[in-house]
C-alpha cells in the first residue's frame, strides 16, 4: 500500500537529512502511529507519500504506484486515494461545514446529485448530522476537526494520512476523534497517523514506526508511545529478586570480607542500534525496558547491565 525503499530527504540548504535511508511497508487496511520527537521527520515522511515533496535518494510507492513516475499533471488524480487531516484543522472560514465539505467533491468534478447525497452521509457517520449549516467560528475544535475529517473521507480514500490530528484538543475530544479514525479504519481505510500524544498511542495499542533523526529506530506492532532508543543504549538495570541475590552470594561471608570485594568491570555501553536493526522484533515493556525475545538470544547491540557503576553518577 505504502512502500518505502531506501528514502533520504535532505531539503535544500541544509545539511542533516530530514529523512535517512527509511525503508518500511505499510499494508492495506494498517493503522500506523508514526512517533517521535518534534524534527525527527514524520511530517517529511507523510509529505512524501503525498508527492509534495520527492525523495532526494530512494523510492517511494503509493498504492502499486512509483511516486518517480507519476507526472506533475497527474498528481491531482493521484491525490484522489488520499485523505489528510492536519493539527490546524484548515478549513474554509467563509464556507458552511456543508459547503466545505462539499467543495471538495466538486474540485474533482462530482456531480450535484452525488454531493447532495455523499455529504450528509458522511457529516452523520462523524457526529456532525445537525450542523451543516453552522460556520466553523461556530464550530467546537473537536466538531471543526470532524468537518475536515468529512471533508478528508467523503471521497473513500484509501489511505488516510493525519497530522497531529488531536495536537489542538481536550483528551476527551482527542479520545472521540480517535473512536472515529478507529471506524474509519475499520471500514477499509489505511491510517498513518503522526502524533506525539503518548496516551492515545498507549491506548490505541496499534503498529508503532519511531523516528529520531530521520532513521526509524522503532517499528513495534501494538507498541507504545515510549521511546526504546534509550534503554537500547543503555538498558535499564533489572530489579533482581530475593532469590537472585541469594543464588548470587552462595556462602555467607562475613562482613568485613564482602567489603574487600572487587568491584565489577563496568560493562562497555553498547552502541546505538544501527539503522539496519530489524528493531521491531525488539519488545519492550510499557517502560521501555528492551527484553529480547524468548528463545532469540539478545538483539544486536543489547548488553546486559551488570556494573552498578554504570549508572549516571548523582
Ligand atoms: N521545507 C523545509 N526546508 C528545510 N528544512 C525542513 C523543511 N521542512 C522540514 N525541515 C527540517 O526537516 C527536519 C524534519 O522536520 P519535520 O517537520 O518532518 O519533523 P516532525 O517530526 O514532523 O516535527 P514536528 O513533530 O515538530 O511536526 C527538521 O530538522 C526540519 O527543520
Amino acid at each position: 500500500m505504502i512502500l518505502f525503499d531506501g528514502v533520504t530527504k535532505t531539503y535544500p540548504g541544509t545539511s542533516r537529512p530530514a529523512l535517512n535511508g527509511v525503508t518500511l511497508e505499510v499494508l492495506k487496511g494498517e493503522f500506523v502511529f508514526l512517533v517521535g520527537a518534534s524534527g525527527s521527520g514524520k511530517s517529511s515522511f507523510l509529505r512524501l507519500v503525498l508527492k509534495e515533496d520527492r525523495p532526494t535518494k530512494g523510492k517511494i510507492f503509493v498504492l502499486g504506484q512509483d511516486l518517480g513516475a507519476i507526472s506533475s499533471s497527474k498528481v491531482p488524480y493521484f491525490r484522489r486515494s488520499l485523505g489528510v487531516v492536519f493539527q490546524d484543522f484548515r478549513l474554509l472560514p467563509n464556507k458552511t461545514v456543508f459547503d466545505n465539505v462539499a467543495f471538495s467533491l466538486q474540485v474533482i468534478g462530482k456531480s450535484k446529485g452525488f454531493i447532495q447525497e455523499a455529504v450528509p452521509d458522511v457529516l452523520k457517520m462523524v457526529g456532525l448530522g445537525g450542523k451543516q449549516n453552522r460556520f466553523p467560528h461556530e464550530l467546537s475544535g473537536g466538531e471543526q476537526q470532524r468537518v475536515a475529517i468529512a471533508r478528508a473521507v467523503v471521497n473513500k480514500p484509501a489511505i488516510l494520512l493525519a497530522d497531529e490530528p488531536t495536537g489542538n484538543l481536550d483528551p476527551a475530544t482527542s479520545a472521540g476523534i480517535m473512536t472515529l479514525l478507529s471506524t474509519i479504519n475499520a471500514n477499509g481505510t489505511t491510517v498513518l497517523m503522526a502524533t506525539h500524544d503518548a496516551g492515545i498511542v498507549d491506548k490505541m495499542k496499534r503498529r508503532v514506526i519511531e523516528l529520531i533523526g530521520g532513521q526509524i529506530v522503532r517499528d513495534e506492532r501494538q507498541g507504545g508511545y515510549q521511546t526504546t532508543s534509550v534503554p537500547i543504549q543503555r538498558p535499564a538495570k533489572p530489579e533482581p529478586s530475593f532469590d537472585d541475590l541469594a543464588a548470587a552470594v552462595p556462602d555467607p561471608m562475613p562482613e568485613v570480607e564482602r567489603e574487600r570485594e572487587p568491584e565489577p568491570e563496568p560493562a562497555p555501553v553498547a552502541e546505538a542500534a544501527p539503522a539496519s536493526v530489524p528493531v521491531s522484533v525488539v519488545p519492550t515493556t510499557t517502560r521501555g525496558t528492551v527484553i529480547p525475545e524468548p528463545g532469540s538470544g539478545p538483539p544486536p547491540g543489547f548488553q546486559w547491565p551488570t556494573a552498578p557503576d554504570a549508572r549516571p553518577e548523582r
